[in-house]
């Protein structure tokens, strides 16, 4: 296993760092263009593992996509010239590609095997199976189809209308990209706001979509067609150095070119409510998407309630938010986050196991984790559960810790951000 021994940052985080591209959007753009006609380049475009296993799925449909660093060609020929894979794709350990995916591949004219790690094998996919078969679909495996791998036998689908009961971009993008290839229009009634790139996206590749609110309707049997699109940096991925900048002494940090999509700044909006000296600077537009330049200082932070609509702008954060609690005056409570306990882990236990071991003060419930705060955390071997999130998030407290904190399993966290220790040592330097 590979593992890592880390030391306190005794000086201070300095200077300033550009995070990779967000994930959410990455995964999205590579999917859009190569059910395109025409050439389309995405850049900036995020090369973790996650992504990286969309483009292979759809190299293995017979599109043709050509990487440099992280910029991509991806040469499509419209949706009438994919072809079927003839073995299984695999999906490794990404939700967004395996949820996502299924929506193209229920409603493509062709047969296709997919499966994931041993992790994405235990998440649950009935949530994009149930609505898909409303449309028609045919999706086959275990546990009436609720886990991969699962069998997709691709046909035309039927536009309908579909209530989620589950918050979650991916099913919601699995159902519109599903109803963009169906006949007929589909309507998608939502029950609470999820990150929207999916809704954002679809007009820059010639897609017609409306929205209002929480209520998306799609005509069907829409070809898209080929689009450049510039990939914000991940605010996700940015929230580990928002932490770590704001919890060790006499730091001062920028980072970058930070996605600031309403439907994903709540971890900013939660910092500024702990106390956060947390400015944003040089903001902008890259592609449909606003960002700016996000600073950080050494902070003082108060507890805070975390719940609701909140959770799911900030639900990829919420491992590095209950870090930031353990270090802020008063209880922090985050509830309302069940989906917490089937992402790559269960992070509601990983985080309470971690953050434990390091001394905090944190409780685990149901649906979230008590923090009592401050409390300072002490140097121990922690485990990644292979999960990127965590991974990261142990990394941030070792900066804290009074020694050494070793870290297990590190290459984990190339799912979202391959070059995150360079850019750990860059800003202790
Ligand atoms: O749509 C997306 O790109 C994502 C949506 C979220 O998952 P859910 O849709 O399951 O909430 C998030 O946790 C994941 O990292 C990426
Ligand atoms: C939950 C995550 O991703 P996915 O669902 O794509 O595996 C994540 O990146 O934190």
């Amino acid at each position: 296993m590979s593992t890592i021994e880390l030391h306190p940052a005794r000086r201070g985080l300095h200077g300033t760092l550009q995070v990779p591209g967000d994930k959410s959007i990455s995964h999205r753009a590579v999917i859009f263009s190569a059910l395109a006609e025409g050439t389309s380049h995405v850049y900036n475009f995020l090369t973790g593992e996650d992504c990286l296993r969309t483009v292979e799925a759809f190299r293995r449909l017979g599109v043709r996509i050509d990487q440099s660093d992280d910029s991509l060609t991806i040469y499509g020929q419209g949706l009438n010239q994919l072809k079927e894979a003839t073995t299984p794709i695999y999906f490794g350990n990404s939700g967004t590609t395996a949820r996502l995916m299924s929506g193209v591949l229920a409603a493509l004219p062709c047969f296709t095997v997919a499966y994931g790690d041993e992790s994405l094998a235990k998440r649950p996919m009935d949530r994009v199976v149930v609505p898909l078969e409303q449309m028609g679909a045919k999706i086959y495996g275990r546990e009436h189809a609720a886990r991969l791998p699962l069998a997709f036998a691709g046909q035309k689908l039927t536009g309908a209308k579909v209530n989620l009961n589950v918050k979650s971009a991916q099913v919601k993008s699995a159902v519109l990209l599903a109803g963009m290839l169906a006949d007929g229009e589909t309507t998608v009634y939502e029950k609470g706001i999820t990150r929207n790139h999916t809704e954002m996206l679809m007009p820059q590749y010639g897609i017609s979509i409306k929205t209002e609110g929480q209520t998306h309707t799609i005509p069907g049997n829409q070809q898209p067609v080929a689009a450049d699109i510039h990939v914000p940096g991940d605010i996700s991925s940015a929230a580990f150095f928002f932490v770590a900048g704001l919890l060790t002494k006499e730091s001062d940090i920028t980072i970058k070119n930070v996605g600031l999509n309403s439907s994903r700044d709540g971890i900013i909006t939660a910092l500024k409510t702990m106390g956060a000296d947390l400015t944003i600077s040089n903001q902008r537009s890259v592609g449909h998407e606003p960002v700016g330049d996000v600073t950080v200082r050494s902070s003082s932070l108060k507890a805070v309630t975390i719940e609701g609509d909140l959770i799911a702008n900030l639900i990829d954060e919420i491992p590095i938010l209950a870090l930031a609690a353990t270090q802020a005056e008063g209880t922090t409570i985050i509830k309302d986050a069940k989906e917490l306990r089937v992402k790559e882990t269960d992070r509601i236990a990983a985080v309470a196991n971690n953050l434990t071991a390091l001394g905090a003060n944190v409780k685990p419930t149901e649906d979230g984790l008590i923090i009592h705060g401050p409390t300072p955390l002490a140097g121990c071997v922690l485990p990644s559960f292979g999960d990127h999130r965590i991974g990261m998030m142990s990394a941030v407290a070792s900066l804290i810790t009074e020694s050494n904190v070793m870290i297990e399993d590190k290459n984990c966290i190339n799912i979202s951000y391959p070059r995150f220790f360079d850019h750990l040592s860059q800003v202790m330097k």
